[in-house]
């Protein structure tokens, strides 16, 4: 899916030649992220509870420390397979410019095996904010206050 004229550019490496027919893409125009695909040469199969790094073949350098990377799993594989990512999300720096690694999990109860180019998981590009942190001895009085995990009941 062609994304605006105004879309911020995103350099991209090719590790590995076969990634030309398998680029990443928004599926659709409302896509918000695009698939990662699983760097094998042969199926990979995960036992449960098992988890492997798997390349992607493909680094990125964001270069602008205004925005980010995410990984994050397909809800599909996820909630149909246990198909996730050992380290939960992750994020990709925008100094980065190592391949784009995806941390598998099997975290249902059965095996499951990952193909070659199978798409495993999702990258979105988002907004960050560095923040310059200041030190203080009080903060100025919010309604919340301190209260949380679950301070204001559940209903
Ligand atoms: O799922 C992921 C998570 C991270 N990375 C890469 C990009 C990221 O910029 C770098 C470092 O990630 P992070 O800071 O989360 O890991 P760390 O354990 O703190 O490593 P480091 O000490 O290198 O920062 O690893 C991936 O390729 N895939
Ligand atoms: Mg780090």
């Amino acid at each position: 899916m062609p994304v605006p004229a105004t879309s911020p550019r995103l350099a991209v490496k090719l590790l590995d030649e076969r990634l030309r027919d398998h680029l990443p893409r928004y599926a659709s125009e409302g896509s918000a992220g695009m698939d990662l695909r699983a760097l094998l040469d042969a199926p990979l199969t995960l036992a449960p509870g098992q988890c492997e790094l798997v390349g992607t073949g493909l680094a990125v350098h964001i270069a602008d420390p205004g925005l980010a990377g995410l990984i994050l799993p397909r809800s599909g594989l996820g909630h149909k397979h246990g198909i996730v990512l050992g380290n939960l999300v992750g994020l990709i720096d925008s100094d980065y410019q190592g391949e784009l690694m995806i941390s598998v999990w099997n975290r249902g109860t059965a095996d499951f095996t990952v193909e070659p180019f199978e798409r495993l998981a999702q990258f979105v590009l988002v907004p960050v904010v560095q923040a310059a942190l200041e030190v203080v001895e009080d903060f100025d009085a919010s309604r919340r206050g301190d209260g949380g995990f679950g301070s204001s009941g559940r209903h």
